[in-house]
């Protein structure tokens, strides 16, 4: 049994540490360390793929209020290198609740500290931007004048390839609920389970294929729309998705793609991409749809960004392009279409695991291409 009292270091690579209490499982853990302003979601952030090697710090103060249940992971495992919360809950209690998130981590053997002050460390991020990070604890903590090194030793998420390691090696197939009208073929780069829900439910059927699928499995599925799915790691490393989406639309086929596939749909059309400062994570950012004028609040989680002209359409390889959607805290470009061909991405989460569900019109855009190519 872990000592509840157990000491533990976050230790940042600026040099900056902070002193709490192991949470979850004990040892040293390594990431970029990222903050979500999530009120609730806890679970779905932890199991998200694309939160992959980062090390992610909960503005919430209270965590864990309602256990782990089995019915919100995003996937089959928590992806987060580490967590950080102020305050965990001593007692969960839910009518779902399986466990409390303390001995889920520790089972699945995440390293995270508690007890630290959140509010200081998400401020230290905000003008700093966010940096690697190290949590240790237990026999970690036994030579604590190495750990800076250690941390500053860690893999940087600048240039990082992550979609190959957290992407399905098989393809499986998400039925339609009630009845099939769609097909849709959906490139796995670290996709939410709750995506291919919302095309369900929606009378699609999903072919969710690798990362590595090329364009004859896609078009082996006979699909009437692709999906380019969320994703860990920087979009400039995503040559293959990048040429693979520019085989799709060639032949104009519809096409949604979601934060890392806005980031890929950027590339494919000649834009470039950049590493935010801290970047978007929580599920309260406002975003305005620029094809309606309507402002939604919005799921996020992304630390890339598409550098793409606010202002005006732009001439791309395969047409016209424009900026639809943008952030309201900082006009970063949340969306994008094209205007010749039945293509658009967002940055952000229509499928709001968790999050308000403003966005779910996307999933509908999508079905509309897909009428529009049919009629
Ligand atoms: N959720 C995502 O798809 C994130 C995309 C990319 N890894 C980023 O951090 O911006």
């Amino acid at each position: 049994m872990k000592n509840p009292q157990n000491p533990a270091i976050l230790v940042l690579e600026d040099g900056r540490t902070f002193r709490g209490r192991a949470y979850g499982a004990v040892g040293e853990t390594f990431g970029e360390a990222v903050f979500s302003t999530g009120m609730t979601g806890y679970q779905e952030t932890l199991t998200d793929p694309s939160y992959h090697r980062q090390v992610v710090v909960m503005t919430a103060p209270h965590i864990g209020n309602t256990g782990v249940n089995d019915e919100d992971p995003e996937s089959k495992r928590i992806w987060v290198s580490g967590y950080v919360v102020r305050d965990p809950a001593r007692t969960p209690s839910n009518w779902r609740s399986r466990r409390s998130l303390d001995d889920e981590l520790s089972a699945q053997g995440v390293v995270g500290i508690s007890g630290i002050d959140t509010r200081a460390l998400t401020r230290h991020l905000r003008e700093r931007g966010a940096m690697r990070v190290g949590i240790f604890s237990g026999a970690a903590l036994a030579d604590e004048a190495a750990l800076l090194a250690k941390v500053r030793e860690a893999p940087q998420m600048k240039g990082a390839d992550l979609s190959g390691e957290v992407a399905t090696e098989e393809a499986y197939v998400v039925p339609a609920i009630g009845t099939k009208r769609f097909t849709v073929a959906a490139i796995d780069l670290g996709i939410k389970g709750m995506t291919p829900h919302r095309m369900a439910e929606r009378g699609i059927e999903v072919h969710v294929l690798p990362a590595t699928a090329t364009a004859e499995d896609v078009y082996a599925v006979n699909p009437d729309g692709v999906f380019f799915s969320n994703g860990p790691g920087d979009p400039a490393t995503a040559d293959h998705p990048v040429a693979l989406m520019r085989a799709v639309l060639e032949r104009s086929t519809p096409l949604f793609g979601i934060c890392f596939g806005n980031q890929i749909l950027g590339r494919a059309l000649g834009f470039g991409t950049f590493k935010l400062k801290y970047g978007h994570r929580g599920i309260n950012q406002p975003v305005q749809d620029r094809t309606t004028g309507k402002v939604e609040v919005t799921a996020h989680n992304h630390g890339f960004a598409v550098d793409a002209p606010l202002d005006a359409p732009s001439d791309t390889p395969f047409g016209r392009a424009e900026v639809s959607h943008v952030c309201l805290n900082d006009n970063v470009v949340e969306g994008l279409r094209l205007l010749d061909r039945p293509a658009f991405s967002v940055q952000y989460h229509p499928e709001a695991a968790a999050g308000p569900h403003d966005a779910a019109y996307l999933f509908d855009r999508f079905v509309s291409l897909m009428e529009g190519q049919r009629a």
